[in-house]
């Protein structure tokens, strides 16, 4: 997969070269190109925004900035690219939007600042054949799309074979089974006066494959009722309705 970031804040996507990601783009696994959309202004201010039309609060970036670096960046064409768009008004991002994005064999993502950037982007975009998404990765405002990509980006990348240590890890992800997962421990036995389960120490895998589901339904119900009632109706149990 390859990942192209356009923003006016390129150093923003400089944790993408650390860690897990940064050794999966080493390796070869996925490649990620950052792009500074000042590149593609051509007056001496370098100018990327303007007054809303309509008035109201901040700025606007310019269409002509972001149409010429998305014609470089996202040339339409043979290989289709998908265009995502962080924006308070998108909709959501989930496991969900990773897991399909995570079959995409391009993705760019424009990172808007001020208020956002002129509809008549996108517009251009969807009418030269390109798919368009604006996502939003919560209800909360940030100051611009770099922080919502560089959650995304980490999302899917790991979702990517050969980027997790542990392939299991993804394959049971919190709401693989529509649940939360529950807690976890590991040595030592006691802490702080505070011991580990006993139901985990012994080696009865079905009763701790129970506990770990009981207490999965219980934090789900607690937190996140909404995914509880999202469940298809056969996927709780007689024993999980008891829980
Ligand atoms: N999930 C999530 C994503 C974002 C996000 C993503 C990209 C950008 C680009 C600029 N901003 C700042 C921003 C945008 C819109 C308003 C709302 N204004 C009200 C009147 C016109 C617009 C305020 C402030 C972003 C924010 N925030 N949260």
């Amino acid at each position: 997969m390859r990942i192209d970031v356009v923003t006016i804040f390129p150093a923003y996507l400089d944790p993408l070269r650390e860690a897990l990601l940064g050794r999966a783009v080493e390796r070869g696994l996925l490649e990620i190109a950052v792009h500074d959309l000042r590149r593609w202004t051509h007056d001496v201010h370098q100018a990327v925004d303007d007054a809303p039309y309509g008035g109201g609060p901040g700025m606007v970036m310019r269409p002509q900035v972001w149409g010429e670096a998305l014609d470089e960046v996202l040339p339409a064409g043979p290989q289709p690219a998908r265009l995502v768009v962080p924006t308070p008004a998108g909709r959501p991002f989930t496991q969900t939007t990773a897991r399909a994005w995570a079959d995409e064999q391009r993705l760019v993502f424009a990172c808007g600042r001020y208020e956002g950037i002129d509809e008549r982007v996108l517009l251009d975009a969807r009418a030269r054949g390109i798919e368009v998404d604006e996502v939003s990765i919560g209800d909360y405002v940030l100051v611009g799309g770099e922080v919502a990509v560089l959650v995304m980006v980490e999302a899917v990348a790991r979702l990517l074979p050969g980027v997790l240590g542990n392939p299991r890890s993804a394959a049971e992800d919190s709401f693989s089974d529509g649940l939360l997962e529950g807690p976890s421990y590991t040595r030592p036995e006691t802490w702080r006066e505070l011991a580990v389960p006993d139901v985990l120490r012994g080696g009865n895998h079905a009763a701790i494959a129970r506990w770990r589901r009981d207490r999965a339904l219980e934090r789900t119900r607690d937190r996140r009722p909404d995914l509880l009632d999202a469940l298809p109706p056969d996927a709780l149990d007689a024993a999980d309705r008891a829980v």
